[in-house]
């Protein structure tokens, strides 16, 4: 792949890039990479925007309207599922072709690269429904990766603004490149708005200009950008179970609350990890009512001040988790076994720091193959279940 970087930095794309395929490499050299290494990138500071940036409503307020919108697109579809209109698996052979096809593959590569688990609980997926969720993924992981990656040093919100250029362009069908062209495809074929995609990169810039966060609002906010927007994205694509009677709000509430859940559950694994980048995930305010300061989080030592705070933290992402659950049965039933997998498995993190006694400064915490593996079966039993039908 090349160029993404060099577009995110400055667009040197023509007509001819718009859809970037390389020649197709050994199954060595295919080992997929997000960006091309020793790009140099340019520092210009810009504005930043973003539709649920509004200072005067509370974040869970701003997060609500776009749950709402993304809802109604959904309803959308089912009134006309519920019509017989042609659905996505039966249009593919219109849209095929094998380039695009090989963009799916790649995008299907990069995820059984960066994700094993959660590519094998793909699998399990339609092939349309499976070959979408990769195109969300790999957008995901290169939007992260421009904060977090290995060019991370040299982002600036520029950069973020032509990121953010890009994703109008694919989302009018104009991809940049072979990721950009599945994705393009994807939210052509499914009820996908471009609010969560453009709130992931407000996540990302706030990630630029901010380590700390007054409350949990604030922080609320900042796991709605880069988690929940997640959820968002994906329930269109997951698609909810026809016979399912629940509200497609409520759906939407559930998949938010898995994303926020799991960003929390991320942020409690990485407190010392995250300290020694000079960053706090944790509300100041909570922190400071807990008797504890900024000083203790950089020391690192595991008090019962810390062990107290860790308690409440880890109640309230379990709750998160607790409200994720109910919507997971009311998706189609295909999607429900991977989804609670997944919410089982990080769940079980939160488990691992109790484990750790709530040593999250020097200990990782994390889930071992056996419990893994265990989850597997729990998690069908669970999405055995089904939607509620009265
Ligand atoms: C009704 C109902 C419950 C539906 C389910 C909806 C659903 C599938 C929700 C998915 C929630 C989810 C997996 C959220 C991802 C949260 C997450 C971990 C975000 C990470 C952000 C930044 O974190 P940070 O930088 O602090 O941490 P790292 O050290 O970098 O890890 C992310 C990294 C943002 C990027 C997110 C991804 C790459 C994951 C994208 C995943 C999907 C599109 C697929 C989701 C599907 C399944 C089956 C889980
Ligand atoms: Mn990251």
């Amino acid at each position: 792949m090349s160029g993404v970087l060099l577009w995110v930095v400055g667009p040197k794309g023509n007509a001819a890039s718009l859809l970037n395929l390389e020649p197709r490499a050994s199954k060595k050299q295919r080992r997929p990479r997000l960006y091309p290494a020793g790009v140099r990138v340019v520092s210009v500071v810009s504005a930043i925007s973003s539709s649920v940036a509004s200072p005067s409503r509370s974040s869970v307020e701003r997060v609500y309207e776009v749950v709402l919108k993304q809802a109604a697109l959904v309803r959308e579809q089912r009134q006309e599922e519920a019509l017989d209109v042609k659905k996505p698996e039966e249009a593919e052979g219109l849209t095929g072709g094998d380039l695009l096809n090989e963009a799916y593959e790649r995008c299907g590569e990069v995820c059984a690269e960066y994700a094993k688990t959660f590519y094998l609980g793909t699998l399990l997926m339609t092939p349309e429904r499976r070959k979408a969720v990769w195109a969300i993924y790999v957008w995901c992981r290169r939007t992260d990766e421009l904060v977090d990656g290995p060019n991370a040093a040299h982002i600036t919100p520029k950069a973020l603004d032509r990121w953010d250029k890009r994703l109008n362009d694919l989302f009018e069908g104009r991809p940049y490149d072979m990721y950009d062209a599945a994705l393009a495809d994807t939210v052509s074929k499914f009820p996908v708005d471009i609010q969560p995609f453009k709130d992931m990169i407000e996540g990302m810039r706030l990630d630029l200009r901010k380590s700390r966060y007054m409350n949990f609002d604030e922080l609320y906010l900042y796991c709605y950008y880069v988690a929940g927007t997640v959820g968002l994205m994906s329930v269109p694509v997951m698609g909810i179970a026809p016979e399912s009677k629940a509200s497609t709000e409520s759906v939407y509430n559930a998949a938010l609350a898995l994303g926020i859940a799991n960003q929390l559950t991320n942020i409690l694994r990485d407190v010392g990890e995250d300290a020694r980048r000079g960053r706090i995930y944790l509300p100041q305010d909570e922190l400071a009512r807990a008797g504890l300061s900024e000083e203790d989080i950089f020391r690192g030592k595991v008090t019962d001040k810390w062990r107290a705070f860790m308690k409440e933290q880890i109640k309230r992402a379990r709750k998160f988790f607790d409200e994720a659950e109910k919507g997971v049965v009311e998706l189609n039933a295909k999607s429900r076994w991977p989804v609670m997998a997944s919410l089982l498995l990080y769940k079980q993190i939160l488990d691992s720091i109790e484990v750790n006694d709530y040593n999250n400064f020097t200990k990782r915490a994390y889930v071992g193959k056996a419990k893994k593996l265990l989850s597997l079966p729990v998690a069908y039993g669970r999405a055995l279940l089904g939607p509620s039908t009265d």
